[in-house]
């Protein structure tokens, strides 16, 4: 930067510096409150101190960040090219090592002219990241969605929680997450998730060769998410329900499409939002949305008619049995808000837990030794068979094994942001409204976070031994905490993740409780990814009953 430039930017910087100050007063992140954000002091936002520091040269411009080339007018296009480009753009984890390897820890792709990327691999930058999100975490993603929502206002009050930021996010957060967030909450469920899960294994899993077991939890989710959401039996894996046009398999078939369209629509900016009838992946949309909507309004209806008749039995009853009850009972709450929500859970919920438990199926039948561990863990928590209330808590060892094979197959590369304030990542500066994205799952198969990275190893999630932690300091240890996060971090985690993990939980105590498992399916498992990593084989594994 030139020194015209950087003195420029030293007046702007005290123009806007009361500003900045303001917003993060606002985004709640006081530097004396918690060691994290301690750190904050260390680093600094404001941009005096950024700009001073640029001109010394103790931090280096943006435009100095290294990255792939870029050509005027096309960006980064030609390289994601077929045959021709250097890099693809469906295998996430492959174009990011390369990057890594090519440019370091922090690389800026300049997507087209006027819009960079700016992929972090550093704890320390992933850190950076979530302490300066504020108060509302901001994710441009899922933005197909708001325009959907925002066309049929007598369905829906806003775009919903998925696509949604800033003070709208906040609003439904703050509304919808207690239900999904609160152990109490949570606990209520485990009983009928148990019951559920033991029907899965009498009727769908029998000893012998599953040819995709994919196919099968994702069934076992779909029951288990209505459930949750509604109290609901939707008998997903009865043979019944198998038939294509059956309630379940076109819900799951729409999520699908759905996701799919969202990563399109994620990628090309333009056509769906000026010509939408031209996109095929927006009329795809409409299409699936409609009946997700369709399915989520159906529900709703039930619910209300069945309220009504319990609370004229029993006017005192303030208890529920469903996310969706307990979003009915919301005081002062706008039913088109609880269509939203109740389809972003539909949606938020299925390929996700689908996809990353067949990476564990994936994981555990290579590793009898960790499935007998989990037997022992089932055995000792179930001494009557029946599986403790606090099951989410008592199951350590299942605890780890999830946590280990999330960490080798997340079901994102990492978690987007766009940042309200400036800061220093890597010793580059960041200007706000960058476009960040941490590489969560590429720096988690880095050696010299992780010790013998490619290994699934649940027992380096005990306290503390999950790092190598030889000669790093507190602040080190304390970033690495940012580096295996697959439901997210920070305000914006996965607003699900402890129904996600009870439902995970079950199933595996369950599972090695009955079953050996051994894998029969390709050598390697790679990944496709349909907004989230999906296995690109089938999950296909031997069962043989314990003894
Ligand atoms: C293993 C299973 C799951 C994983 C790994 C996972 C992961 C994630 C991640 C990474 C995010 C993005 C957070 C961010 O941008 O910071 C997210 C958000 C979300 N997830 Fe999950 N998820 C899972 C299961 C579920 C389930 C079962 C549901 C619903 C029943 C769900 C509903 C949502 C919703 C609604 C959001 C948006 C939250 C917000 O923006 O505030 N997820 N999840």
């Amino acid at each position: 930067m030139s020194l015209l430039k950087a003195t420029s930017f030293i007046r702007t910087s005290k123009c806007i510096l009361s500003r900045t100050l303001s917003s993060t007063q606002q985004a709640n992140v006081d530097p004396s409150r918690t060691p994290e954000q301690k750190l904050m002091k260390k680093w600094g936002t404001d941009n005096v101190r950024i700009a001073e520091k640029l001109e010394t040269g103790e931090v280096k411009p943006f435009n100095k960040i290294p990255g792939p080339r870029s050509f005027s007018f096309l960006g980064t296009k030609p390289l994601f090219w077929k045959i021709v480009g250097k890099y693809d753009r469906d295998q996430h984890m492959d174009t990011y090592f390369k990057f890594y390897k090519e440019f370091g820890q922090i690389v800026r792709e300049d997507v087209h002219p006027k819009h960079s990327l700016v992929h972090i691999y550093n704890p320390a930058d992933m850190q950076t990241m979530f302490i300066y999100e504020g108060t509302y975490p901001q994710r441009y993603s899922h933005m197909v969605l708001e325009k959907y929502r925002l066309e049929k206002p007598q369905v829906y009050a806003s775009g919903g929680i998925l696509p949604s930021n800033g003070p709208a996010w906040y609003a439904l957060r703050k509304k919808f997450q207690k239900s999904l967030q609160d152990y109490k909450e949570v606990e209520k469920y485990v009983e009928r998730v148990e019951q559920i899960t033991e029907e899965f294994l009498d009727a769908r899993i029998q000893p012998g060769i599953i040819e995709d077991c994919s196919q099968e939890v994702a069934r076992l989710f779909m029951e288990l998410t209505s459930l949750v959401a509604f109290d609901e039996r939707f008998y997903a894996f009865s043979e019944a329900e198998m038939r294509p046009d059956s309630r379940s398999s076109r819900l799951m078939e729409s999520a699908s499409i759905i996701n799919c369209c969202i990563m399109k629509t994620n990628q090309n900016h333009i056509l769906w939002r000026v010509l939408p009838q031209l996109s095929r992946a927006w009329r795809e949309l409409v299409v699936a949305h409609a009946y997700v909507e369709e399915v989520a309004l159906e529900q709703i209806a039930k619910k209300i008619a069945y309220m009504k008749e319990i609370d004229a039995k029993n006017p005192e009853n303030r208890t529920h049995t469903s996310i969706l009850e307990s979003y009915l009972r919301l005081k002062d709450t706008d039913i088109r808000e609880i269509t939203g929500m109740i389809v972003d859970l539909l949606l938020g919920g299925s390929d996700t837990i689908t996809s990353s438990t067949s990476y564990m199926l994936h994981n555990l039948s290579k590793h009898p030794e960790v499935q007998d561990k989990i037997y022992e863990e089932s055995v000792r928590l179930q001494p009557d068979g029946k599986l403790p209330h606090d099951v989410a808590q008592k199951a350590t060892y299942t605890n780890q094994v999830i946590r280990e094979s999330l960490r080798i197959n997340p079901v994102a590369i990492g978690i987007g942001r766009v940042l309200p304030v400036d800061v220093v990542m890597s010793g580059y500066h960041i200007p706000k409204f960058t476009h960040i994205v941490s590489q969560n799952q590429v720096a988690c198969q880095l050696p010299q976070y992780f010790e013998d990275p490619l290994a699934f190893k649940p027992e380096r999630w005990e306290k503390r031994r999950f790092f190598r932690n030889e000669g790093r300091n507190e602040e080190q240890l304390l970033s690495e905490k940012c580096l295996s996060i697959p439901f997210s971090h920070g305000s914006r985690v996965c607003v699900a993740k402890k129904i996600a993990e009870l439902d995970m939980i079950v199933l595996l105590l369950k599972l090695c409780r009955r079953y050996k498992m051994e894998w029969k399916g390709a050598p390697k498992v790679g990944m496709r990814t349909v907004l989230v990593h999906q296995p690109d084989t089938p999950i296909r594994i031997k069962f043989t009953e314990r003894k």
